[in-house]
């Protein structure tokens, strides 16, 4: 009943007051009225991409075939939007940005967050279009199926409930009939235990000492989120207090360089080693955990892994095989995606030891407040589905293809990498969940950085060159303070002056009639235009406290799944990844084999001329590096087939 009533509320925008041509509003109404003929509409889908379906529209049959696979796409609300890019590539965000009512109207609050969403390219009516689309896509229903433990992961056939992983103790989700909260909290209570442990200095090392470094071993999901973070809390005051005389380091790449750096100055008596993989067979990872397991045991002798070596990961069979005891392993499960995975033990058990297992509660507290306000709140009030849905209005619709994460805020410096992660991992995808082609671009490129930094490296493209949506994010209590100890050290204001300063100069721009009245000189005036109208969204937070931090990350997952849902694809899959590591595995196989050949060698068959010739020129390099002495070269063909085998 609840639900029912929700569903209802959320078709309705609230901005009634907007000055944006409301008569254009009804006219959009009638059209959504009007029956679209799926044939007409495969036309008119636009800004998408149908060069793999030449033929489709050609035939009617082929076009409800299409219409039968991908009903949105051919729905009267997605026609609707359509139809409403001309009117809103006609209006200038300068003149919108005048008008107060527009401005309430598309401002947000919710438990300490500020989102203005006003230098969108968005009117009254686009707004509504948009909430009748997430009806049309069943996003209320998908939303309900994740939380409540469907599914919806079809191609893995796994449920999605990263959710879960925050939920208080008393609430209840059910996995295939099971409560999981208290398997959540089993491992958060095993996570405290350990942590106040050796943060205490019970849990010793091999020869007596505390164990004052952690160096986490992970890559993807099980690296990137736990790192953004470790950066967004180290400079809190609590924070910074707490991990007092400890040190966190992350080891990721399987570069020796990321090995040397992350090792550098550490004494194995008093390290503990993390190896964090969901699935506990990533390459990088596994080598890197051998690599420092040899570090652990050169110097302290085999025995040291038991008080030196833990583990984060659901497969504690391979953990054992490994050689660390499941005992001192943290699991987490398949129902939690590996980039979602940051509320796990994944990153609550890293971060708990550095600045103790409270801070890593009110971290959670934070992600599950967004999660209720996800879960619960109308369409037309709810920041993640408006981020999500706005996103589709920016790229599908308008066909901007990027997305710039843009925090005025250092201690947010690895956000952007970690939403990069989120999705374009998430919905960077070709199939809707039935495998059917999209006839559209699903997914945007994430990139960005901290201002002011970006300012002075990138904003030249996305003031005068592309239109990229940007998310600018700002704080208002700074994590430090101006002065330390009478020094000025920084200053917060001049921060965020450019923080307000660039979402207006993307949005109004500069002509050449208020050139001309600078008396710029006439042949500069084409170089010293700024178009303007290109959209932003600034999100402002109370401060970055561990809470917020939850709250950012919460936010960005949710807005991510919403995408997914609107455009039907599975935003928890991967299979885009696999590829790669096929191809890097008949490298590895060819390479191994020589290097388990004292003869220097050079490869004739197996790969195309391009790589063949790299991979040769690599061999030589290396060759000579290990033979300096002239040898024979001796040459090797690959077979072609299915698997790795090299011969000789
Ligand atoms: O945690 P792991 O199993 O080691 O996986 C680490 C990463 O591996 C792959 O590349 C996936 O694309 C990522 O989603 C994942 O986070």
């Amino acid at each position: 009943m609840q639900q029912a009533a929700i569903a209802l509320q959320s078709s309705s925008w609230h901005g009634a007051h907007l000055h944006t041509r409301p008569q254009a509003g009804r006219r959009q109404h009638a059209r959504r009225g009007a029956a679209v003929q799926p044939q007409a509409a495969f036309a008119q889908i636009g800004h998408t991409d149908t060069s793999h379906m030449s033929s489709a529209g050609s035939s009617s049959s082929s076009s409800q075939r299409e219409a039968k696979r991908l009903p949105i796409a051919y729905s009267p609300e997605w026609m609707a939007l359509r139809e409403h890019t001309k009117e809103v590539e006609s209006l200038h965000l300068r003149d919108l940005l005048v008008d107060e009512e527009r401005t309430d109207s598309l401002v947000r609050e919710h438990n300490g967050l500020y989102v203005d969403f006003s230098r969108q390219n968005v009117t009254e009516t686009t707004m509504q279009l948009l909430l009748n689309l997430a009806e049309r896509a069943k996003l209320r229903t998908k939303m309900n199926a994740m939380f409540a433990g469907e599914h919806i992961n079809n191609t893995e056939d796994r449920a999605v409930l990263h959710t879960a992983l925050r939920m208080p103790r008393d609430e209840e989700v059910y996995v295939e009939g099971e409560n999981v909260v208290p398997d959540v909290w089993s491992v958060l209570d095993k996570i405290k235990d350990f942590s106040d442990r050796v943060r205490d200095g019970e849990w010793l090392g091999a020869t007596g000492k505390p164990l004052t470094d952690v160096v986490a071993i992970g890559i993807g999901g099980s690296y990137l989120g736990p790192l953004f973070v470790h950066t967004a809390m180290q400079f809190d005051e609590p924070c910074k207090e707490l991990a007092r005389g400890r040190r966190l380091r992350f080891l990721a790449n399987v570069d020796p360089v990321d090995v040397a750096k992350a090792l550098n100055g550490l004494n194995p008596e008093t390290t503990l080693v993390i190896v964090i993989s969901k699935t506990f067979t990533t390459t990088e990872t596994m080598l890197n955990a051998r690599t420092v397991r040899t570090w652990l045991t050169a110097e302290l002798g085999q025995e040291a892994v038991a008080k030196h070596m833990v583990a984060v990961s659901t497969n504690l069979k391979l953990v054992r095989e490994f050689g660390i005891d499941p005992e001192n392993a943290f699991g987490f499960w398949d129902w939690v995606g590996g980039r979602y995975s940051v509320t796990s033990a994944v990153g609550i058990l890293p971060l708990a030891l550095q600045y103790g297992f409270e801070k890593m509660e009110e971290f959670l507290q934070g992600a599950h407040d967004i999660d209720c306000h996800y879960r619960d709140a109308p369409f037309q009030d709810n920041i993640p589905v408006l981020m999500g849905l706005l996103s589709i209005w920016n790229s599908t619709f308008l066909g901007r293809s990027s997305v710039a994460v843009l925090p005025y805020c250092q201690a947010l410096a690895k956000f952007p990498s970690h939403i990069q992660q989120v999705a374009m991992e998430s919905v960077g995808k070709q199939v809707s969940v039935d495998g059917e082609p999209l006839p559209f671009k699903a997914g945007e490129i994430y990139f960005g950085e901290p201002g002011t930094n970006g300012q002075h490296s990138f904003y030249q493209l996305i003031h005068q060159g592309r239109v990229v949506p940007c998310e600018f994010i700002g704080v208002v209590k700074s994590q430090q303070s101006v002065y330390l100890k009478g020094e000025l050290v920084s200053n917060h204001d001049e921060l965020m002056c450019n923080f307000f300063a660039q979402a207006d100069a993307l949005a109004i721009g500069k002509d050449s009639v208020t050139l001309r009245a600078e008396n710029v000189p006439e042949y500069l005036i084409p170089h010293k235009t700024f178009s303007g109208n290109r959209p932003s969204t600034s999100l402002l937070l109370p401060s970055l406290s561990p809470y917020r931090v939850g709250q950012l990350l919460a936010l960005y997952e949710n807005r991510v799944a919403t995408q997914g849902f609107m455009w039907n694809v599975n935003a928890f899959d991967q299979w885009g990844v696999e590829l790669g590591k096929v191809l890097a595995s008949r490298v590895r196989t060819m390479m191994h084999t020589a290097r388990t050949r004292s003869r220097r060698i050079t490869i004739t068959d197996g790969f195309n001329p391009s790589t063949r010739k790299m991979i040769n020129r690599y061999l030589d390099g290396k060759n000579q590096m290990l033979y300096p002495e002239p040898q024979d070269i001796f040459p090797c063909d690959l077979i072609h087939s299915e698997g790795c085998e090299a011969r000789w």
